[in-house]
């Protein structure tokens, strides 16, 4: 494990406040930075196993170093889990720069923060996040290959909602198939929170499977929007307001803005028999899956449903090919349904037996790579 700290934070009093080797000791590395550029870094690179770390980078003006850190932590083996469910040769890991996105960003900083990416010699691939646009990562791109995720006209797969948006249309048909016995969601009710990139593509993709929604959005401009598309497609759609979504008689919640939704205050509103979306970390505490299981709601873990985009990066490696991500993104409609079947089968929450699915690829790979050469890691030097 490598850990290299700026002289500021080896002083500062927030690192001798906490035991920082016992937090990390779970990660395989973890570095911090701080050159003349202002820049404060920390990439957490949890598990390589199955390849490189691939994880966005999130752009915060955090209060504290250990906020910092434990963002980076919690998030890089998330995207360990992602990466494994989404059958992507690629780790877990995550880089936070410690900024306000409005204020501290210049293109010397991402040229420098590709410095710092290039230093990790391919183990660790990265792209947006929240508080990062795709023109930060060309500029770090100026630096190192190891950038994924580019638009269309730098070599890149271009707008991850797409794919992302057709992977939560697929997981919601395993659902249908799990609750109903079949996919048709002709006359079925949606209640959508949300209607941004991801969230407007899946109402329009339900409109055209014949759906009937109930949609909520901070923006009055985009449900009117939709509330037109779907006059002219002969659909129905109803505005509700904020947190009336949570109530809402339908048949399955589909949340695609934030995260934490899925809390104490919203399970007893939900009268919903199937949660699918394409929001990250939609429940506020893990116990929350329990109770969803208790109640007899049917919850597609957010990881699988919303691994669309991750799909797409990942496959950049090859080439940009819109194909042949849409058909590796099918393949979450096989994941979604075979942790529903575990979930039941074994009496376990839908989110044990999503975690238990990635552990098994892992620990596959782990015994493999314990006989011969681990798996020949992707290489993208072909985009320098
Ligand atoms: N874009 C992707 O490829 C992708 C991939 C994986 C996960 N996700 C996740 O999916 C979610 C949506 O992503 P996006 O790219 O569509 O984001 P977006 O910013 O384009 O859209 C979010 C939408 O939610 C609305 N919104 C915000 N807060 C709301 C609230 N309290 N109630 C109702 N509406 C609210 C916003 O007005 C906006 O229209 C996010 O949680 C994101 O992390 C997105």
């Amino acid at each position: 494990m490598a850990l290299t700290l700026s002289n500021e934070q080896k002083t500062g009093q927030s690192i001798q406040s906490f035991d920082l080797f016992t937090k990390i000791q779970e990660h395989e590395q973890v570095f911090c930075n701080d050159p003349a550029t202002g820049l404060k870094a920390i990439i957490a690179i949890h598990d390589t196993t199955l390849g490189p770390a691939l994880g966005g980078t999130r752009m915060r003006p955090y209060d504290t170093f250990e906020e910092a850190l434990e963002d980076a932590l919690r998030l890089s083996k998330g995207m360990t889990y992602k990466n494994a469910a989404a059958g992507n040769d690629f780790g877990g890991g995550k880089g936070v720069i410690i900024g306000d996105p409005l204020k501290d960003k210049t293109p010397e900083l991402f040229r420098a923060y590709g410095q710092f990416i290039d230093s990790l010699k391919g183990r660790f691939y990265t792209g947006t996040d929240m508080g990062t646009v795709l023109d930060d990562f060309v500029h770090a791109h100026k630096e190192t290959n190891c950038i994924a995720g580019l638009p269309e006209e730098y070599g890149g797969g271009g707008e991850t909602s797409i794919p992302t948006a057709l992977g939560v249309l697929y997981s919601i048909q395993a659902v249908a198939k799990t609750l109903w016995g079949h996919e048709n969601l002709t006359g079925k009710r949606f209640a959508i929170q949300g209607l941004g990139k991801v969230g407007y593509k899946v109402a329009e993709h339900l409109l055209e499977n014949g759906a009937d929604l109930y949609v909520t959005d901070i923006s009055e401009e985009v449900i009117n929007t939709l509330i037109e598309k779907a006059k002219q497609m002969g659909g129905n759609v109803t505005a509700v307001k904020g947190s009336e979504i949570y109530g809402v008689d339908a048949d399955i919640f589909v949340p695609c803005a934030i995260g934490g939704i899925i809390n104490d205050q919203t399970i007893d509103q939900l009268k919903v028999q199937g949660i699918v979306g394409a929001a990250n970390n939609q429940l506020l505490h893990e116990s929350h899956a329990k109770v969803l299981k208790e109640k007899g709601i049917l919850y597609a873990p957010d990881y699988i449903v919303n691994s669309g985009g991750v799909i797409q990066v990942a496959d950049e490696l090859y080439g940009p090919n819109k194909e042949r991500v849409l058909s590796k993104t099918k393949n979450i409609y096989r994941s979604i349904l075979e942790v529903l079947e575990q979930s039941k089968h074994e009496n376990m929450t839908t989110v044990e037996a999503a975690n238990l699915m990635c552990e098994k690829r892992l620990n596959i790979t782990k015994v493999r790579n314990s006989f011969f050469s681990p798996t020949k890691r992707p290489k993208w030097e072909v985009r320098r």
